[in-house]
């Protein structure tokens, strides 16, 4: 089976057209407010109504509240929720329970024990393996940071997972070989600058991404 892509952090429709063409499978709307990525929820809601379809819509939040995700979720259409910062398991099964919808945990990784939190969140409907930024980073994610992949050698989780953290038209095919990861994932390793998406790098990475 092929690769699942997700290009993260969309804000135009002429980006989530050329997503939907080059063959990824799922994009991101970032509802992180201090992200150079972020798109409010009237954003959100123009650009969920022009998405090509087969295109699946991941909300991404770092510890959201209840009216924010309520407000999102609806606004972006979204067909998946991705927590990125410092949420719990509980707190990932009443989001699940209360929206109806997969929720995605984002693992923060640095060290093989950030690996093995993955045991924690067995509730997860997927869990995302990114590089841990460094204390006092702007982000907790989206920087364009690696890590090291074999870390994640010999991890056999039941939950599903996906690779994430400095990925590139450059690197993802290596990745992708290293790591047998199912999905990938990139924000900055497909833009010009921060928050500018580059359709020849989309085009770039997920044709790499489909031929490893
Ligand atoms: O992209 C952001 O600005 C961001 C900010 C805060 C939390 C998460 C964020 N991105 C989430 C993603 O899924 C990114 O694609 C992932 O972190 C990889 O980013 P990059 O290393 O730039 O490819």
């Amino acid at each position: 089976m092929s690769v699942q892509i997700k290009i993260c952090g969309l804000s135009t429709p002429e980006t989530t057209a050329a997503c939907a063409d080059a063959g990824a499978t799922h994009i991101g709307f970032n509802f992180y407010p201090p992200s150079p990525r972020f798109v409010s929820t009237h954003q959100a809601e123009k650009l969920s109504q022009n998405t090509p379809a087969k295109l699946l819509k991941v909300g991404v939040f770092v510890n959201p509240d209840d009216e924010f995700l309520e407000e999102s979720v609806a606004a972006g259409q979204l067909d998946a929720i991705q927590l990125h910062g410092k949420e719990d398991p509980l707190q990932l099964e009443a989001i699940r329970s209360r929206f109806g919808l997969p929720v995605w945990k984002v693992l923060s990784v640095e060290t093989v024990e950030d690996v093995a939190r993955a045991n924690d969140f067995a509730n997860a409907d997927f869990l995302l393996f990114d590089t841990k930024t460094p204390n006092g980073a702007a982000l907790p994610g989206g920087m364009g940071l690696g890590f090291d992949w074999s870390l994640l050698e010999g991890y056999d989780g039941a939950v599903p997972w996906g690779l994430a953290g400095g990925l590139n038209p450059d690197n993802v095919a290596d990745a992708i070989r290293s790591t047998g990861a199912t999905l990938v994932d990139t924000a900055s390793g497909v833009e010009s600058a921060p928050g500018i998406k580059d359709m020849d790098k989309i085009a770039a990475f997920c044709k790499a991404a489909l031929n490893p």
